[in-house]
């Protein structure tokens, strides 16, 4: 069974074509897989691995729909599948589903849903929305799954889901905390489980261009630091983060109306807002080198966002076993795990300098001092194989 998943993250597009056997026991292989970084930004490096061949170039104005036709016509051309047509189903890392959570048969109840939910995933549920109706034309007979993010934080107890509002709004409209990233925490909770099995609580750190950190119990979810919405918690590339919702009545009153104050603290927050550089942290790290004041506030105060959370769930877990770095931003960003890390011996966390510069990101490595209570570690995410089994699951097939 060949399932096709897209991750369409608010910086990229990353795609990966499984084979899935019948055999449960068989573990699912990778046929084709590829991505292409800064979408929206004037040029994108995309890469492809089609089997033993590798490509990548750069494709200028990428958006999500160019990148996925590119990357299907790579699959063709190379021979992976002889049309499109052999794919089986197409699973997508959705986002934000509102009341629908988990994995569910891509229908019109659910773009329904998700569009009622758009206004509050601005970056996520649009471009969803269009590849799901983009594929369905395509391929108007083959299942499509949304895997939603929501899904893994189920498990978080109730005190930390509720925001202190009027009870009525949590449980009349569903305003309280979701969570998001649910693939990729799910992801490095069971490979952990594989690789680490006597780290029982992990903080894990998947930093991109959407960041989020999980506190995880014996694999689950207990926390998480994306709130209602992933535009909240630690700051985002383009996204403000955790914000005092009554600073809000000082823009209103400044004249701004409220789509406009919307709209700049979903696309000129962030590492962009506060560094007026950009939204992607490699040009960020290059301006602060160059002495720029506001690209160095944007990383610190970043770091900072992070901190804070990992903090709160070392308390919440009681101490840790293990922290993970994965995400964009957690696999090869050495300046940032090194700051995160910073003076953290009370907690037991110490990292290895030599380590940290030297790891690949692509691989599972460990990069904390030999001293260190806590083991530290930098994985590559796989999202897609979580959305693959998932959408498998859901179309009645048993997946390894
Ligand atoms: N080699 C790198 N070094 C440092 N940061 C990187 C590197 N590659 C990507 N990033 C950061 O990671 C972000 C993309 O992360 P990713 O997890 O792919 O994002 P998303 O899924 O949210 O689109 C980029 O915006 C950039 O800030
Ligand atoms: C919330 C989420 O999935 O974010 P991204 O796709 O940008 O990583
Ligand atoms: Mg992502």
């Amino acid at each position: 069974m060949l399932i096709l998943v897209a991750n369409l993250g608010s910086t990229s597009f990353k795609y990966k074509l499984f084979d899935l056997a019948s055999n449960a026991d068989t573990p699912p292989r990778v046929v084709g897989s590829g991505s292409a970084d800064r979408i929206g930004q004037p040029e994108s490096a995309w890469s492809a691995t089609l089997g033993q061949h590798e490509e990548d170039g750069t494709l200028e104005l990428p958006d999500h729909a160019a990148a996925a036709k590119l990357h299907l016509d790579l699959l063709e051309r190379a021979g992976v599948i002889e049309s499109i047509n052999a794919i089986d189903a197409v699973g997508f890392k959705a986002v934000h589903g509102g009341p629908i959570s988990g994995a569910v048969k891509v229908d019109d109840n659910v773009l329904d849903t998700m569009q009622r939910f758009a206004d509050v995933a601005p970056a996520h549920n649009p471009p969803y929305i269009a590849a799901m109706r983009a594929f369905a034309k395509l391929l108007p007979d083959t299942p499509q799954v949304a895997a939603f993010e929501t899904g893994y934080h189920q498990t978080i107890p109730k005190a930390r889901q509720v925001y202190a509002i009027p009870h009525e709004w949590t449980e009349d409209l569903g305003i309280r905390r979701y969570g998001f990233h649910g693939a990729s925490h799910r992801y490095i909770a069971t490979r952990l489980a594989e690789i680490h099995p006597q780290a029982k609580r992990i903080v894990n750190l998947h930093l991109g261009g959407s960041c989020s950190i999980t506190a995880i119990k014996d694999g689950q979810s207990v926390a998480n630091s994306f709130g209602m919405t992933a535009q909240s918690g630690v700051f985002h590339n383009n996204r403000v983060g955790d914000f005092d919702t009554f600073a809000l009545l000082k823009l209103f009153k400044a004249d701004l109306d409220v789509d406009t104050i919307f709209q700049r603290l979903g696309k000129e927050g962030g590492l962009l807002g506060i560094s007026g550089v950009s939204a992607d942290i490699r040009d960020v790290h290059e301006a602060a080198e160059q002495g720029n004041d506001r690209a160095k506030l944007a990383v610190d105060a970043f770091v900072e966002s992070c901190r804070h959370y990992l903090g709160a769930y070392l308390v919440a877990l009681g101490g840790a076993d293990a922290i993970s770095f994965t995400g964009g931003i957690g696999q090869h960003d050495k300046i940032v795990r090194a700051a995160i890390c910073q003076n953290l011996g009370f907690a037991g966390i110490k990292l290895d300098l030599d380590k940290n510069n030297t790891v690949t990101g692509k691989d599972e490595q460990r990069i904390e001092a030999t001293d260190s209570q806590v083991a530290i570690w930098v994985l590559p995410t796989n999202e897609e194989l979580i959305v693959a089994r998932q959408t498998a699951e859901v179309l009645g097939r048993a997946t390894h």
